[in-house]
């Protein structure tokens, strides 16, 4: 495979137990590429990230996701896979009991980290790409809603992702808040040549921030990759 394709899908099928949701998926995504997954409710969106990140096992075809065969993904090396992906949600899912810098710490260490030093220069370092150096104390209901998505994504950098996965990122903020977002993960896919992969319902933000679009329907995944809205 490439060197620079970062995911690629090749006869694909995205199944829930015996439930065919997409087949005969074909996605090449490279180093770089900020790609929007569009299309109705309950098309498949969110499926086809879960198999990506590992969550749901590939049902048919061929996938590969930053180096990782997701045919061979076992419970035992799917940690290995999340370790070079970055996942972000709709609903923020920060702990509530321990602030944002502690929010960090934990997923340094339940991934591995184990030196302080480089543990604290690791947490200022995303917390500085997201704008929020000054707000490692806060707990996360001190925080308005972009800040919380905003500490959601630093804790996604945490471990320099290849990929990051946005399910809905901006589905819970207003259009203002939502274009910082925006501009972030379109900062981080530039400055750091992350891809990213991020599933919208939002037109408005595909019209300001346009790109490739990828989009479910009738149980299949259309590529629609050099058309831009504008
Ligand atoms: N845990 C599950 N078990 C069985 N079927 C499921 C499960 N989760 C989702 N589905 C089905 O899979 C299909 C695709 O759902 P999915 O959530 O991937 O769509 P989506 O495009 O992300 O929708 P939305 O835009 O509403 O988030 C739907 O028909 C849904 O009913």
């Amino acid at each position: 495979m490439e060197e620079d394709v970062i995911v690629s899908l090749q006869h694909a099928q995205i199944c829930h137990g015996k439930a065919v949701i997409l087949s005969d998926v074909n996605i090449t995504i490279r180093k770089g590429e900020f790609v929007y997954l569009v299309g109705k409710t309950g098309t498949g969106k969110t499926s086809l990230l879960k198999t990506l990140y590992g969550d749901l096992p590939l049902c048919g075809g061929e996938g590969m996701v930053a180096g990782f065969d997701l045919k061979k993904l076992t419970w035992k090396n799917v940690p290995y896979l999340r370790r070079n992906l970055g996942i972000v949600f709709q609903d923020f899912q920060l702990l509530t009991d321990r602030n944002v810098h502690d929010n960090l710490r934990f997923v340094l260490k339940a991934t591995g980290w184990k030196d302080q030093k480089l543990m604290e220069e690791k947490i200022l370092d995303v917390l500085d790409k997201v704008g929020l150096k000054t707000k490692g104390y806060k707990m996360p209901y001190e925080l308005s809603g972009g800040e919380q998505q905003r500490v959601d994504i630093a804790r996604a950098l945490l471990n320099s992702p290849k990929l990051i996965l946005a399910d809905e990122p901006t589905g819970n903020l207003d259009p203002e808040t939502s274009d910082g977002i925006m501009q972030l993960l379109f900062q981080i896919s530039r400055d750091y040549h992350t891809t990213v992969i991020m599933a919208t319902h939002d037109y408005l933000v595909l019209q300001k921030f346009p790109s490739r679009v990828l989009r479910t329907e009738l149980g299949r995944v259309s590529d629609m990759a050099d058309i831009r809205l504008s």
